[in-house]
């Protein structure tokens, strides 16, 4: 069985002090899938990562990558994995080809037309021979994402790869990501956006202060979605909010009018009733989309008592 799976991590966890940053993470990724790790900001994520990079050691639980430990096989456990932590570093007074040259020397070298090649699915030829230290934030990300590839690694790990990247940059990375999907590699990815995830990952683990809230395919996790939320204001809410329960709706008072959720037939025969109860539509917007709200949901306390938060863990498949 474990022959399939690219990380195997059973009951990981990890402490700095009194802090337990990875609390009894179990996470398993198929080869070839691209599976995303995924978390509000402390969750725990690259501390998983540099526990599977052997940057640090975990206090407990067992970790293993195409069936090799840390404990029995060393840096051997990294045969076949590339990736980044955070950002990667590269020499800025040369050029981003002499940057992967050195790389793959240091690697014990590369064959023939490889660096090449990887400068060209990170869309970096035209600017391969300008000094790194010219290139934009997205362009040294994706020549991190080349320097990955050089080693032609069967694991790719990349941590919150489209953080800090401009739309373009993001819509770059995200693209990146789906097309070395395509081509079998496995891909393990952590983020904190509900929306990256969804459109590149197959399967997810949602992390919450160390834990997991949710593990399973995302095709799973839409079925467990809120319906959609729409923004609505009207020239009289609080004679709107009531039309809205009337209909079975459900609505919360917002600083610019009604949160309601409910199916598209619904919110538009709900419009038609308001316009026709003689009140008129200021707004009408859509909201976070149901897998951002279920994310919301499952990594934030409550605001109030008033919207309650599903109890955690939820959980899908047979991780945990
Ligand atoms: N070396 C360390 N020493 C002390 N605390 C640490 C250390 N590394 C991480 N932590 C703490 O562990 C928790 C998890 O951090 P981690 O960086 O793994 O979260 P994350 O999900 O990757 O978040 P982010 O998106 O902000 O990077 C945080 O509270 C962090 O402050």
């Amino acid at each position: 069985m474990s022959e399939a799976l690219a990380v195997n991590a059973a009951e990981l966890t990890k402490t700095f002090g009194s802090l337990t940053a990875v609390d009894q993470i179990s996470i398993k990724v198929a080869e070839g899938e691209v599976y995303g790790l995924l978390g509000p900001n402390g969750a725990g994520k690259t501390t998983f990562l540099r526990m599977l990079l052997g940057l640090i050691r975990p206090d407990s639980g067992t970790l293993e990558v195409f069936g090799r430990s840390w404990d029995k096989h060393g840096i051997a456990v990294l045969d076949g994995v590339a990736g980044f932590i955070e950002s990667p570093k590269f020499y800025p007074g040369l050029s981003g080809r002499r940057n992967l040259e050195l790389l793959a020397g240091l690697d014990g070298g590369v064959a023939p037309g490889r660096i090449d090649e990887v400068l060209d699915i990170v869309d970096l030829t035209d600017r391969m021979r300008d000094k790194v230290g010219g290139y934009s934030f997205g362009m040294r990300q994706r020549l991190g994402v080349a320097a990955s590839l050089v080693r032609d690694p069967k694991l790719l790990v990349l941590d919150e790869p489209a953080n800090g990247l401009d739309p373009a940059g993001i819509r770059d990375m995200r693209a990146l990501v789906k097309r070395l999907a395509t081509s079998g590699l496995t891909v393990l990815l952590s983020s904190h956006d509900m929306g990256e995830v969804e459109q590149i990952c197959d399967d997810v683990t949602i992390m919450r202060s160390g834990t997991v809230a949710y593990h399973g395919s995302i095709a799973a996790l839409r079925e467990q979605a809120p319906a959609q939320a729409h923004r609505i204001s009207t020239t009289d809410d609080t004679a709107a909010e009531a039309l809205v329960r009337a209909c079975g709706l459900e609505a919360t008072r917002t600083d610019d009018g009604l949160a309601v959720r409910g199916p598209q037939e619904d919110i538009d025969a709900l419009i038609v009733d308001i316009v026709k109860a003689g009140m008129a539509l200021r707004a009408l917007s859509l909201d976070e989309t149901p897998l951002e709200a279920l994310f919301f949901m499952l990594t934030e306390p409550a605001p109030d008592a008033r919207t309650p938060r599903p109890a955690a863990p939820v959980t899908s498949g047979a991780h945990r």
